[in-house]
């Protein structure tokens, strides 16, 4: 177990309240060097909260936030073209073409090689069918490619994903997984998943944080899991955690 702070995303006693309500509250875990940490938990346990304040777009009440050494309230500047960042919820501008776009972003992140990247991910991802039309005129599994596309165009080091296979067909939900997953071990990159389907955090997490109510209430890898609460799938642990069964009690 590495230590927390040198490890690529690490985070501290980290808190945001809005008002009266404590979205996230004082939770610590990170994520070593190349490996994937599923972040689970119900409807408003905090995952987006926590990935928001990873990402700098929201101040912590308390605790901090690290990604790469960086406080990312207050240093994000200084790692943000080594990180990027996927949500299916979050559209690009959609009169743009999808190689305006990638382009917009490429500038963005200060990526050197932009034309030759575009082409290699156009390439990998399949989107030279759709590369010059409007990124609005596209299909969903088309517009999760260029997602895609776009969260790769710097090559990052950390990745912070936010339910990548949210309302995607099976079929290209394993396309995007089997993606990420060649990614990961090519690029050696570190990867923090939120995601409410279990067989996928079962497939690429090596460890998973489980919230509830802004607080961790367990994790360790899948597996440990799985035998800790006596069930047979990570589905079964997230319903006894969900519900409040302690581990090993019964339905
Ligand atoms: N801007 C805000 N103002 C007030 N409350 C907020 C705000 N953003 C989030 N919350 C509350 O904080 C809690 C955590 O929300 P968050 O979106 O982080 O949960 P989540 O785990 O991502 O949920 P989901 O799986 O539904 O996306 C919820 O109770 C939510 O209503």
């Amino acid at each position: 177990m590495q230590q927390l702070g040198v490890n690529p995303i690490a985070v501290t006693r980290l808190g945001k309240r809005y008002g009266p309500v404590g979205a996230v509250d004082g939770i610590s875990f990170s994520v070593p060097a190349a490996s994937v940490t599923g972040l689970l938990g119900g409807n408003g346990a905090g995952k987006t909260t926590t990935i928001a304040m990873l990402m700098g777009l929201i101040t912590p009440s308390s605790g901090e936030a690290r990604i790469l050494g960086a406080d990312m309230a207050h240093q994000r500047h200084q790692v943000l073209h080594r990180i990027n960042f996927e949500s299916p919820y979050v559209e690009m501008p959609m009169r743009l073409t999808v190689r305006q776009n990638l382009k917009v972003f490429g500038r963005l992140y200060g990526v050197a090689d932009l034309k030759d990247r575009i082409d290699e991910l156009a390439v990998e991802l399949a989107l030279q069918d759709f590369l010059d039309r409007p990124s609005g005129k596209l299909s969903a599994g088309q517009k999760t490619r260029v997602a895609l596309a776009k969260s790769l165009i710097n090559r990052p080091e950390v990745l912070l994903l936010d339910e990548p296979t949210a309302s995607l067909d099976p079929d290209t939900a394993d396309w995007v997984r089997t993606h990420l997953e060649r990614y990961r071990r090519e690029r050696g990159a570190t990867i923090l998943l939120a995601s409410h389907n279990m067989p996928e955090v079962e497939r690429l997490c090596d460890d998973v944080v489980m919230m509830k109510g802004g607080v961790i209430v367990d994790q360790g890898a899948p597996s440990e899991l799985i035998s800790r609460y006596g069930r047979e799938t990570m589905e079964d642990v997230f319903l006894d955690v969900a519900r409040g069964r302690r581990q090993g009690e019964a339905a």
